[in-house]
């Protein structure tokens, strides 16, 4: 795969990919914990490379989202999405999906939401995913009791290369190896020419050693799965809780892991720390027996009255003898049965078996001493027989395990996968749950043309407000459209939730609405309104702005609210007229919300549909809206509405003082008739 053809992608950071394991497969599957992992690539960047790789893939142009405010609406329905995960692979995973005017790729997440949606948001499953992250890569393995050895430079380099998790050391001949053995538990020579010699220690002649580093150095595989335990168990819980099929045998997983110590080491084996136990506790266990035999013997002693014929003192005080020979001579019953307390207390303290006993024993000796003490040698040949028999069973079940775990490991890294992407699956799943989403409708290509977009029971995910409180709206808009309406009644709420419809839609994603009919767009473009009239400089450069945006072609999706409060009222209304009409022209599709809505079509050379959100009254003073837009209809405004109320309020008042009788002399309700004719 050529790196530097994704969009964005210098040499540089192509180089950095590179370095990965396998860049292609985190580029296609939007991996963005694993293209991070490349040297100086920062989890934003990586989203940035992995949208780029998936742009290529698509032939997508981009630029979908053509205003800040576009961008703004995306950025906060990607957040609600990411509140949604549990894992920050997932959050991570999510900033992949962006907007696109591309069929294939709206088709390729539209495929995956929709089986995101069979997802059951179950709370056991959301807490089996708290202990899951991606996968580690172990760190570097050292093993330091055993080496390689070769008579043969090139072996040597060769050894080196392949092995570096070992020693590799150069010998001349056998004598080499034996001195080798000396110093480590476990010698593996690589030269066939060893074959057959017979050296003192563990020396294996294994040619093949540098063609199977699995057999050699089984901790290399089983560091994988040691750093890993907790994530692969947490991968397993997952699997587990949700019901879901999994790429290896978990139990057998399950099994190996359970074996498996966090530092690499097999755990679990009673002979195996039964070895270790006795190599570590055999100073210890050696002073213990040697005082259980001195107490016994000081016991003895205390106890024992010796009678010596003066003839006999006389002979040994001329031989110079010492206490020893008296025991010997005196106590020597009591002499045996001490030291036989000693070596059983030796046997038992270490949980010897026979072999080892029988060295064991030999600590301490037949001939007399006091006081009783462990003969250092027999000790020591001790310690090195439990040592490498602790290193010959641990080599042997590392091998074993390692065996048994090999095939696991692809296996093992898929269900990490599988488990990660179930969480990004499960935030859509919550997102379209707590949004009312549905999958939107996209028209086929021919019918594109003159078709924008029709949303049927939309709730913007915007709103702060809980679901229930938000009343549904209809909305449809094909070609281009004035939405007029009171104040506060909806209107940019109601560009928010187009906006977020149409860009939840081209991301592939369920859009929070009861139902949506829309066109494939090939960018948005949203203004939002513009705070405060504007100097003459920025207006001159917001004129620019839509002059651009006038050429905007067919495909184009063009949500402004209020623009008027950029300029004094009557030229608003021409500009916005001039740009309604060049949008209208060219076939885009357009909402402006204006509050100047009659003015605009009066100027405006075509006949522009103005809908309208109305309030179908005030009650208690609030005014209670429609939330829909009426098609074509010029929303009454605010005063008006009020000037109305007014003016019922006066008629009726006129009416109770002259005794309920019709009073059309009275000056006040006169009036507000007068102002209301004026809002005709
Ligand atoms: N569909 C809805 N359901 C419930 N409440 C809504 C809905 N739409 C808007 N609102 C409420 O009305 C408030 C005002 O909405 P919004 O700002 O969209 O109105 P507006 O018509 O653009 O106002 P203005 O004329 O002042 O620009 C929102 O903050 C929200 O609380």
């Amino acid at each position: 795969m050529d790196l530097e053809s994704i969009p964005g992608v210098g040499e540089k950071t192509a180089r950095a990919l590179a370095e990965l394991d396998d860049p292609e497969r985190a580029l296609r599957a939007g991996d963005v914990a694993a293209i991070a992992a490349a040297p100086g690539i920062s989890q934003g960047r990586a989203a940035r490379i992995a949208r780029g790789a998936i742009r290529r893939d698509h032939d997508d142009p981009g630029g979908f989202l053509a205003t800040d405010r576009a961008r703004e609406i995306y950025r906060e329905v990607l957040a609600l999405l990411e509140e949604r995960t549990v894992t920050d692979y997932a959050a991570q995973r999510l900033e992949t999906i962006y907007p696109s005017p591309t069929r294939s790729r709206i088709e390729e997440v539209r495929a995956f939401a929709a089986e995101a949606l069979e997802r059951e948001p179950d709370p056991a499953v959301l807490e089996a995913l708290e202990g899951l992250e991606p996968l580690r890569e172990p760190g570097d393995v050292r093993v330091r009791e055993r080496c390689l050895a070769t008579t043969d430079a090139e072996r040597y380099s060769e050894a080196r290369e392949a092995i570096p998790e070992l020693s590799v050391e150069v010998v001349e001949d056998a004598q080499g190896l034996a001195e080798l053995a000396r110093g480590y538990s476990t010698v593996i020579a690589l030269d066939e020419s060893f074959a057959g010699v017979t050296v003192e220690g563990d020396v294996q002649v294994r040619p093949d050693a540098l063609e199977n580093p699995a057999e050699v150095v089984p901790e290399r595989p089983l560091a994988f799965f040691a750093r890993n335990r907790d994530r692969l168990g947490a991968a397993v819980a997952v699997h587990r809780a949700a019901d879901m099929d999994a790429a290896c045998d978990l139990s057998a997983l399950e099994n190996g892991l359970s074996r498996l110590a966090e530092d690499g080491t097999v755990a679990g084996d009673d002979e195996l720390d039964r070895l270790t136990t006795a190599v570590d506790d055999l100073d210890a266990a050696a002073s213990a027996a040697e005082s259980v035999a001195n107490d016994r013997l000081r016991e003895a002693i205390r106890e024992q009255d010796v009678t010596i014929e003066g003839s006999d003192l006389l002979s040994l005080v001329e031989r110079g003898a010492g206490v020893d020979s008296l025991l010997s001579r005196e106590l020597a019953d009591e002499y045996a049965a001490a030291v036989e307390a000693a070596r059983d207390h030796l046997v038992d303290a270490l949980d010897l078996d026979q072999g080892e006993s029988e060295i064991a024993r030999r600590a301490f000796g037949d001939e007399p001493t006091f006081p009783v003490e462990r003969d250092e040698d027999a000790i020591g040949r001790l310690r090195e027989e439990l040592t490498a028999a602790k290193e010959r069973r641990a080599g042997r079940l590392k091998r074993e395990l390692a065996a048994d775990l090999a095939d696991q490991r692809e296996g093992a890294r898929q269900l990490v996968r599988d488990a990660l992407e179930l969480d990004v699956e499960l935030a859509i799943a919550r997102f379209a749950r707590d949004f009312g989403c549905t999958m939107p409708e996209f028209v086929p290509a021919a019918e594109a043309r003159g078709t924008g977009f029709a949303i049927e029971g939309g709730r913007s995910p915007l709103l702060d407000e809980p679901l229930e409180a938000i009343d549904p709206v209809d909305y449809a808009v094909s070609g281009v459209a004035l939405l007029s309406g009171v104040n506060s009644g909806g209107k940019t709420s109601t560009l928010d939730l187009v906006a977020s419809v149409v860009v939840l839609a081209h991301m592939g994603l369920p859009v929070p609405a009861e139902s949506v009919r829309l066109r494939r767009f090939d960018d948005l473009h949203y203004h939002a309104k513009t705070q405060g009239t504007l100097d003459a400089g920025a207006f001159e450069a917001t004129v620019r702005e839509f002059a651009d945006l006038a050429q905007g072609g067919e495909g184009s999706l063009v949500l402004v609210d209020e623009l008027e409060s950029i300029t004094e009222p009557g030229a608003s209304a021409k500009i916005i007229a001039g740009i309604l009409e060049a949008l209208s022209e060219n076939g885009a599709t357009a909402v402006f919300v204006s509050h100047l809505a009659g003015e605009i079509r009066e100027m405006a050379g075509f006949d522009v549909t103005v809908d309208g959100i109305e309030a179908v009254g005030l009650v208690d003073g609030e005014l209670e809206v429609n939330r829909s837009p009426v098609k074509d209809h010029l929303a009454r405004s605010t005063p008006e509405l009020i000037v109305e109320k007014l003016a019922d309020e006066a008629r009726d008042e006129a009416v109770a003082a002259n005794g309920g009788a019709p009073n059309d002399g009275d000056p006040e309700p006169v009036f507000y008739d007068r102002l209301l004719e004026k809002f005709d």
